[in-house]
């Protein structure tokens, strides 16, 4: 796990091998441990090297080691060691040198990077710390407020930063062992003691206390409930005030309280998570890695709304050429300006020049004749969506993939209006599509297995964390929403307020309570499905028993809110108050306070006090169990992806792992008691009624989340 050579007769070079990212595993570990004394005891040897296989120093510890028993030798003693050698030692960092990866090369005498390397402490988004000394060795190289920043935002700086930075002492464009293995033969014979971190004092800026207040209030605003950046800013402190031996004692005390946090675990179960997600699988035994998708060099994007600007803007930065399609010239001329302003604003915060050349904007379905494939952003009506794609089977050539940006209409019935279904895929977007990572790519059963493979890569491309979903009403993730935002409409009818359900839901880490989400999301996109589902409106028949539709409980507050033009942030009123249309800072508003006391008494609704418990149990108990559902069903292929989709698309907090996760940390057997205990009392509220997925699982002992899939494997995939 560690290549031992002699090169140039005297400098020995150690190559982590380890693929694909050389990670601190025991074996590595030991590996090092192994050549590092080789090296140190043979006098032939008057330097050393330490360099990556295949392009890679090093991605940090093996972060699959941290759920089983540690084994092999610890890390810090044995970058301590390296540090106190008497020979000098030259970290050569290709591709990366992340978490312990940059804590060996900081205790590397020298450190030269490849100019395409990138570095970071990226611990912290794992719910760690940098504990091999990191917390102490980087404020020593690059003084408090840069290493604070680092370590406590997990960012990863490119090789000329870092040399700004001061953590490289060179930064090459050439073959950087060759390099490297030169520039340890010219450190040969000079003096070590300055170049030992572990020895050197911190440059303490004279505003310690209030730079540490500054960055805790900022920590706590941004990255709400979360230990491991507060726990890193103590680590950083114990750098700026203790003696080095005492500082790393404080760097372990503080790594061991987050190490067994729950928070760790749920961090360390998105980063697998996310990867997993790409790894799609269909019933035909077609996936991910034996599908060649194929190349998309032109894409066509109908309508210019906020979905159309932002995935059309998504495209072209990524070099794809793209026509944009709008119904009439000043619909046209409105969209083209805001989507040039906002590939220029994009293109300037990444310093790159705006891809404009990309774009074309026509009024007319006749010029996309020749492109790879169509992405439909229309408005949300199946009605309207069919006839799109009736025309664009007429007009594009036989090959081109079409593609719907619905947020839950049938996928399966737009591809049964082409001559091409399999060549028919959903690619749900969240709204703003140039900025949110999610991408739910909608599989119809006639999907080939080429069009997910293509639709997946192109999600990747854009940067986007893509999952395959099966085709049912909502996909994954607005089916879930339904339960949750039903179970707060609920609550407001018992006695709750939009602001204390909001602030229950925010202060267990959401971006945004479900609330203060819909006033920003619109409330009467909402309102025109249920008016369209005949949920509510002229079509409810009048016989029909209050707060009852479609033989289901029913609460009508949200049309009421509707009813009184109150359609979120965007007129100044919802939910909340605001200062103005189109405002953001949300203030409770009498008037909703007296529409729902009105509203109890007129029902004879009795207002009880509910608990936050309460609140987070019947919300998220019932977004689980629409999930386990989900998973039933095979409209997800594991809880991951469900996870997954929670975290990136709906703001559910990443420390929390995503809803499946946090319920299996809970405890199945408690989820499905309170489940149980809530349909009780509400037995006309199908969603709170327990899934047979989670009782199954419960009566197998509720395995581990990663064990779950056995569990479901017999069940029909839609995917
Ligand atoms: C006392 C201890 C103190 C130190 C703590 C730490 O160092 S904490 C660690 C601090 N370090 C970090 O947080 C860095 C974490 N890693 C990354 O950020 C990225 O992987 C990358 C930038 C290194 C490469 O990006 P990329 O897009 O080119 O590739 P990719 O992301 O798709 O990964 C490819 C495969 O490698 C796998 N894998 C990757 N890293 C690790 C690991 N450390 N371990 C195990 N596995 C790892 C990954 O799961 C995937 O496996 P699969 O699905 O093929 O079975």
């Amino acid at each position: 796990m560690a290549r031992y050579e002699l090169v140039k007769r005297s400098v020995a070079l150690i190559t982590l091998t380890n693929p694909p990212v050389n990670s601190l595993s025991s074996a590595v570990r030991h590996g090092i441990a192994k050549t590092m004394d080789r090296a140190l005891s043979d006098p032939k040897v008057t330097a050393v090297v330490i360099c990556g296989e295949n392009g890679r120093f090093c991605g940090g510890a093996d972060i699959r080691e941290f759920s089983g028993p540690m084994r092999g030798p610890p890390l810090l003693p044995l970058l301590d060691s390296i540090e106190a050698g008497e020979k000098p030692v030259v970290a050569a960092i290709e591709g990366v040198a992340l978490g312990g990866g940059l804590e060996l090369a900081l205790v590397c005498h020298y450190r030269i990077a490849h100019s395409k390397a990138r570095l970071g402490l990226p611990e912290v988004t794992l719910g760690l710390l940098p504990a091999a000394g990191g917390t102490q060795r980087l404020p020593r190289l690059i003084g408090i407020p840069a290493a604070l920043e680092l370590i406590t935002t997990g960012r990863h700086v490119s090789s000329q930063e870092a040399l700004k930075l001061g953590i490289v002492d060179q930064v090459t464009e050439q073959n950087v062992c060759e390099v490297a293995v030169e520039f340890a033969l010219r450190a040969v014979a000079k003096p070590l003691s300055s170049r030992r971190l572990s020895a050197l004092t911190v440059p303490c800026p004279p505003d310690l206390d209030a730079l540490l207040e500054a960055v805790t209030m900022q920590i706590q605003k941004k990255a709400r409930g979360m230990m491991a950046p507060l726990a890193c800013v103590q680590a950083v402190r114990a750098a700026a005030t203790m003696p080095y031996s005492q500082g790393i004692k404080r760097e372990s005390e503080l790594m061991a309280t987050l190490f067994n946090s729950g928070q760790a675990r749920a961090l360390q179960y998105c980063f697998f998570a996310e990867r997993t997600a790409g790894k799609w699988t269909l019933p035909s035994g077609a996936q991910w890695n034996d599908t060649k998708p194929r190349e998309i060099r032109s894409a066509a994007v109908i309508g210019l709304g906020t979905m159309g600007r932002g995935i059309a803007v998504s495209l072209a930065r990524v070099g794809i050429s793209v026509i944009a399609v709008e119904s009439d010239k000043k619909l046209m001329e409105t969209g083209r300006q805001m989507v040039i302003g906002m590939l220029e604003r994009d293109a300037k915060r990444r310093g790159v020049s705006a891809s404009l050349n990309l774009l074309k904007f026509t009024l007319s379905l006749q010029n996309l004749k020749d492109v790879d494939l169509v992405i439909e952003a229309v408005f949300e009506d199946m009605a309207l969506k069919k006839r799109v794609f009736q025309e664009l089977s007429k007009v594009c050539r036989p090959t081109t993939l079409l593609c719907s940006n619905t947020s839950g209409l049938d996928v399966d019935a737009l591809a049964g209006v082409t001559d091409r279904p399999q060549l028919v895929i959903g690619m749900h977007f969240f709204s703003p599509a140039h900025v949110m990572k999610l991408l739910e790519v909608v599989c119809g059963p006639r999907s080939s297995s080429e069009t997910i493979a293509t639709a997946m890569s192109l999600g990747k491309r854009m940067g986007k964390v893509s999952v395959a979903v099966g085709n049912c009403p909502g996909f994954v993730g607005n089916r879930m929403l339904k339960p949750y935002s039903d179970q707060a409409t609920f609550l407001l009818e018992e006695g709750a307020t939009p602001e204390q359900i909001d602030k229950v839901l925010e202060d267990f880490g959401f971006a945004m309570g479900v609330f203060r989400m819909s006033d920003l999301a619109g409330l009467d996109v909402g309102w025109r499905v249920r008016k369209e589902s005949g949920l509510t409106g002229p079509d409810v028949d009048p016989k029909n028993p209050p707060r009852r539709r479609q033989g289901r409980k029913y609460c009508p507050i949200p049309d009421m809110v509707c009813e009184q033009g109150r359609f979120g942030q965007k007129t100044g009123r919802g939910w909340y108050m605001y200062d103005k249309p189109g405002g953001t800072n949300a203030k409770p508003d009498p008037l909703i306070q007296n529409l729902l006391e009105t509203y109890r008494s007129r029902y004879g609704i009795k207002p009880r006090n509910i608990t936050d418990q309460e609140i987070i149990e019947r919300c998220l108990f019932a977004l689980a169990n629409e999930g386990f559902r989900i998973l039933e069903d095979g409209i997800a292929a594991r809880p991951e992806d469900i996870d997954v989709i929670y975290q990136f698309g709906y703001g559910f907090p990443r420390h929390r792992g995503g809803p499946m996760f946090y319920a299996s940390m809970v405890g199945l057997e408690r989820v499905l008691e309170r489940l149980e205990h809530y349909h009780q009392a509400h037995p006309d509220v199908s969603h709170l009624e327990p899934s047979p997925l989670l009782k199954k699982l419960v009566a197998c002992g509720s395995p581990p989340i990663q064990k779950w899939r056995e569990h479901i494997k017999t069940m029909h995939s839609h995917l």
